[in-house]
């Protein structure tokens, strides 16, 4: 064990109500919009290849002319309501929306810097009403922060010189000043998603990182930070230089989704993904493969049964409206979660063995056990291997409770699933299975082979 001023402050996932609110939401929306929504990944007519947001940091692209796209901001349709009414029909638990990227814009009015929505034509607040819809639909907020701040001239990757420190040291206290400053303009926001804090420079400020931390919990009580946020004094981030994870749930899933429980460590965790293969921003024409809903359905499904929440990427337009590709994904995921979102609110990793066929979630409300069901096998039977001594009593579908299942037991808490109709579905489907303690005694005779 090594001494750590500036590790992990708890061990083990957090208890709390606001923790166990934050876990049961299964499916959030990210929302990145900002000046790179403009070029959309097009600068003087070429296509940047890289994703759409990082289009400052292109060698075509000075500095100087991205940072008069400020100029240009002005989302004549946007319309809060209208994103988070989508949101709702999705059935979106929660929202992370970029309040600052690494292009340093402000969609709030900060008092600390002039390159914010206050000196573009559009001129008003954009998180406020944001928060307030989101609100309004029961939709909780998350505002995503860059700590990596490209347009601010005391930012820097890493401090080599004596200026480099004064400089720095000015831009901690701009960064503070700015998140104490969202915390205080927007109390509703449940946390904070933070990015940009790989750098050497940030990664060398593990006592003001964590001191930090510690203010703005004291000043927002239950606020909901994750592990991206600050390195220990030996420059580890994520999982201290112990092992331990640092903030209150992991957030390394970025584009990637964990294979199995034991890639989770027992913690808390997110897994933000693009529907492209690495568009953030609005990106005029995407590239490659876009997923599908039915993709994006076995994601959500993989990572609730593995303990995580699945977090969707939409890239707003710079007119404010949504691309018609994220609309209608939105809708087909909609559409699957109003029939089937008690088996993603308020799931957990059910602690049975993995079968091809989907996925298993077990949920924190009713005690049900839900199959996922995305791959039917050729047999047409679906099976199930219980955790020891738990029987499988009744399997209905939750479509229609009118699809109904026989189980029969094959082994020792090993059972086959039978349709009783004809299953031919063009959606994943859900199969609720209630359970109960296997009889005293009732070990089915299965005798275990003397190898
Ligand atoms: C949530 C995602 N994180 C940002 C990001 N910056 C990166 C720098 C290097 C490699 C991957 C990155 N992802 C992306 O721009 C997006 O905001």
């Amino acid at each position: 064990i090594i001494q750590l001023q500036h590790g992990a402050h708890r061990l083990g996932r957090r208890n709390d109500a606001d923790m166990a609110r934050w876990r049961a939401y299964g499916l959030g929306q990210f929302i990145h919009w900002g000046l790179y929504s403009i070029p959309a990944g097009e600068w003087n007519g070429k296509m940047y290849n890289g994703a759409a947001e990082w289009i400052r940091t292109w060698k075509e692209v000075s500095p100087q002319a991205y940072d008069s796209l400020i100029y240009r901001f002005n989302p004549t349709k946007f319309n809060p309501d209208s994103w988070a009414a989508v949101a709702k029909q999705m059935g979106v638990k929660y929202v992370t929306i970029t309040t600052k990227h690494h292009d340093g814009f402000c969609l709030w009015p900060s008092k600390f810097t002039d390159f914010t929505v206050a000196n573009s034509p559009y001129k008003k607040d954009i998180i406020g009403p944001l928060v307030k819809a989101y609100d309004k639909q029961g939709i909780d907020v998350i505002l995503y922060f860059s700590v990596m701040d490209w347009h601010n001239p005391d930012w820097r990757y890493d401090i080599k010189t004596r200026d480099d420190s004064i400089a720095f040291n000015r831009f901690k206290q701009f960064t503070r000043n700015q998140l104490l400053e969202l915390l205080t303009q927007y109390p509703s926001a449940k946390g904070l998603w933070f990015d940009g804090t790989w750098d050497k420079s940030w990664v060398k400020q593990a006592a003001f990182a964590d001191s930090l931390e510690t203010e703005m919990r004291k000043l927002h009580p239950g606020l909901i930070i994750g592990s991206r946020f600050r390195a220990d004094e030996y420059g580890k981030r994520h999982f201290d230089s112990n092992g331990n994870l640092m903030g209150d749930y992991e957030q390394g899933w970025e584009r990637k989704i964990p294979e199995k429980i034991t890639d989770v460590h027992g913690n808390d965790w997110d897994c933000v993904m693009t529907i492209p293969e690495n568009q953030w921003g609005y990106a005029k024409t995407w590239q490659g493969h876009i997923k599908t809903a039915d993709e994006l359905l076995e994601m959500l499904a993989k990572c609730v049964s593995l303990d995580g929440n699945f977090v969707l990427n939409f890239g707003p337009k710079p007119d404010g409206t949504l691309r018609a590709e994220e609309l209608s994904l939105a809708k087909a995921i909609g559409d699957w979660m109003t029939v089937n979102k008690e088996a993603i609110y308020n799931g957990e990793y059910a602690g049975f063995i993995k079968q091809d066929w989907g996925y298993f979630i077990k949920s924190t409300a009713s005690n049900k056990i839900y199959m996922l069901v995305f791959n039917i096998p050729v047999s047409g039977v679906l099976r199930v291997a219980t955790p020891s001594h738990m029987a499988i009593r009744k399997a209905y579908g939750l479509d229609n409770a009118a699809s109904n299942y026989t189980s029969e037991e094959i082994g020792s808490s090993t059972y086959f699933i039978h349709p009783n109709q004809q299953i031919t579905p063009k959606k994943p489907f859900v199969i609720v299975l209630e359970t109960g303690e296997e009889a005293k005694g009732q070990t089915g005779g299965y005798e275990k082979a003397k190898t």
